[in-house]
């Protein structure tokens, strides 16, 4: 297996991929000029563009820090005030502002204060990319909850109140048959990555409409902050195709569609219709579907995954970091990995990520029994799935084709005293499971009753509680509820971030964030890096082995089975590497820029992940020249 086979053969590069490797991508000149990947002393980038043009423009703009010379090369004297101030010293200018809001918060960080603070990064973001990217990337764990989950849902909820200036681009149903044309209303040359929702599902908050664009704003944010993917080569796509949300449609201020939701084979001619344009126009782009309704995810996924290079964070990534987890409280429980097949899971939830979930995980677990078809059948057995009607088996009538895999025989549950709609309680009772595992979107699923119920049953030393739905509010249980009424020694993650629980005598409850965002930045980075044409399941596989092989013996046995968001951007080199990786052995790569498929196959371990590294944008002010078109 290739987890913990950590062998890296250190040899050193030749002299040709060194090279390659110890050049980072240099801006070179596109159409509209929106480089700046370059810094100060290294190339500079040019620009077509003077004064207050520049100013206006967050990708170019360094506000106060232009130097005298760059105002006068630039034509910016007299617009900004006389003193010149260094990028650190605007940033504490910025963070004074931005801090004054934890001096007003006294019961922790209400949603008025959480709406505050992304208002004030927002308006920054509008400003000057390179200053904010900076202080995301260097308080990633303080912002993520700002410009993610849980605060990027209310802002998606109250978008029509927030709504200043636009940020992506908007595809609806009404733009059929312009949508190739369309895209070259989007100013930049090359796009790398694409964010897309449809907005019918978000979080675990439902239907948004064309609100749901901020989901897609915020999983970019943390394609540059994690993956540094150059911003100006992110692109936030909403494809509103109506909406079913009735209060949505009554409000006067709603700023999408009038309309229902489109079906049917009207609903696949739209995204077919954006897919072929945005891949005519940028043909490497990487497209990650978001927050798709289940009935659609599924569709959508095996429609394009052999044609396009895309995936689904909903279904695939979560799946990899669900197994991440899966596998970190095995260990944690002091068994061996290979152990997986025997742990029981019982899964609240049969939409995109729940299936997702069960699909991949028992697919690793049919691995490590020998991938036979009896590996697999032994492998489905281990979940136990229940959704808002109960228990699902094969009795459920109207049953989502996705889910017939896995629902269970009558005969298979009917000796525990369990049938078609047995209730979540019962199913812990009867089925006594290792792992508890919620990706339902109901707040408190995980009840008293459910959680009493995992305690008397279990006959697991560290049972796992994975309360995976969001945002905050969703979450099937807290941590400590988990950790005072299962018990101390009980492993939880969820899918928004909670803090660890003081458990008394020194001991701490590690409240672990399990949220798909460990992995998706990697597979995009990944796939981009190898030029892989297309995201196989090996590599996503491969991503989902790093995190879990990612995570130390000493730190699993502690309950931390996920790292701390702080160290997201190093956790993201080692997953895009392994990814890239992946990509090369399964003679997928085509290779990327300079890079091409051969010297990316000559490339040892620690070479793939220089490459990487060398390639991650970072934020810092380029040199601008001023270039006539
Ligand atoms: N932590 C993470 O990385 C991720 C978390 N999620 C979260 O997972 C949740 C679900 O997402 P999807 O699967 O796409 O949604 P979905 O709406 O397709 O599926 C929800 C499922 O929960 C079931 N359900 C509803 N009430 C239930 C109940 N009382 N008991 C048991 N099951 C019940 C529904 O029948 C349905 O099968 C959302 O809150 C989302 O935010 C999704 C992706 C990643
Ligand atoms: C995290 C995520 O992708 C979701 O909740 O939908
Ligand atoms: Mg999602």
């Amino acid at each position: 297996m290739a987890i913990f086979l950590n062998s890296l053969r250190r040899s050193s590069p030749s002299a040709a991929v060194r090279r390659l490797l110890l050049r980072p991508y240099n801006g070179e000149e596109v159409t509209q000029a929106r480089e700046f990947t370059t810094c100060e002393g290294s190339r500079p980038s040019l620009i077509h563009k003077r004064s207050l043009d520049i100013l206006h423009d967050p990708w170019f703009n360094k506000g106060t820090a232009f130097s005298m010379t760059e105002r006068d090369r630039l034509d910016l004297r007299g617009l900004l005030p006389p003193n010149v101030v260094s990028p650190q010293q605007q940033i504490d200018r910025f963070m004074v502002d931005l801090k004054r809001f934890e001096v007003n918060a006294r019961d922790g960080m209400s949603d008025t204060i959480a709406l505050a603070k992304w208002r004030v990064l927002n308006r920054l973001h509008d400003r000057n990319e390179v200053m904010y990217y900076k202080i995301l990337i260097d308080n990633i764990e303080e912002y993520a909850p700002i410009v993610y989950t849980p605060t990027v849902g209310l802002v998606c909820q109250k978008y029509s109140g927030l709504f200043r200036r636009p940020r992506g681009m908007y595809f609806s149903a009404a733009d059929r048959g312009e949508m190739m044309s369309m895209v070259y209303n989007w100013p930049a040359d090359q796009v790398d990555m694409i964010v897309v929702t449809d907005g019918s599902r978000i979080l675990g908050l439902g239907d948004l409409g064309v609100q749901g664009i901020g989901i897609a704003i915020g999983k970019l944010d943390l394609y540059v902050s994690a993956a540094g993917i150059n911003p100006q080569r992110v692109l936030p796509v909403m494809i509103d195709v109506g909406t079913n949300n009735e209060n949505l449609l009554k409000d006067p201020l709603y700023l999408g569609l009038d309309q229902h939701r489109l079906e049917g084979e009207e609903y696949l001619s739209v995204i077919d219709e954006f897919m072929e344009a945005v891949f005519t126009r940028w043909p490497n782009v990487i497209v990650q579907f978001e927050d798709f309704q289940s009935k659609w995810a599924f569709p959508l996924l095996q429609r394009y995954r052999n044609t396009y290079r895309m995936f689904n964070d909903d279904v695939q990534g979560t799946a990899g970091v669900a197994i991440a987890g899966l596998l970190g409280a095995v260990r944690a429980q002091g068994q061996p990995m290979l152990d997986f097949p025997k742990q029981k899971i019982v899964v609240a939830g049969a939409g995109s990520a729940g299936i997702g979930v069960v699909d991949a995980a028992s697919k690793t677990m049919a691995r490590m029994l020998g991938n036979t078809e009896s590996a697999f059948q032994s492998a489905r057995s281990q979940f136990w799935i229940v959704d808002a009607s109960g228990l699902i088996t094969e009795s459920r009538a109207n049953i989502d084709p996705a889910v017939v895999p896995f629902s269970r025989k009558q005969k298979d549950v009917g000796h525990l005293g369990l049938s078609e709609g047995s209730s979540l309680v019962e199913v812990v009772k009867k089925v006594k499971p290792d792992v508890l595992l919620g990706l339902s979107a109901v707040g408190g699923l995980f009840s008293k009753e459910v959680l009493e119920a995992l305690r008397d049953s279990t006959t697991c030393s560290r049972p796992a509680i994975f309360a995976m739905s969001n945002p905050t509010k969703n979450a099937e249980c807290t941590p400590e509820e988990a950790f005072s009424i299962v018990g101390e020694n009980v492993i939880f993650a969820s899918g928004s971030p909670f803090h660890d629980v003081n458990l008394g005598d020194g001991k701490i409850g590690h409240s672990n964030q399990g949220n798909n965002m460990y992995l998706f930045p990697g597979i995009g980075l990944g796939t981009l890096l190898s030029g892989a044409r297309v995201i196989s399941d090996g590599m996503l596989q491969a991503a989902a082995e790093c995190l879990a092989a990612y995570m130390k013996d000493e730190e699993v046995h502690e309950g931390v089975i996920y790292p701390p968001i702080s160290r997201i951007r190093d956790i993201t080199k080692e997953v895009a590497a392994a990814v890239v990786r992946e990509a090369v052995k399964e003679d997928l790569a085509e290779g990327y820029r300079d890079m091409d498929p051969r010297e990316l196959q000559r490339l040892n371990e620690e070479e793939i992940i220089e490459y990487v590294q060398n390639n991650m944008w970072s934020p810092v002010y380029p040199t601008l020249v001023y270039k006539q078109d």
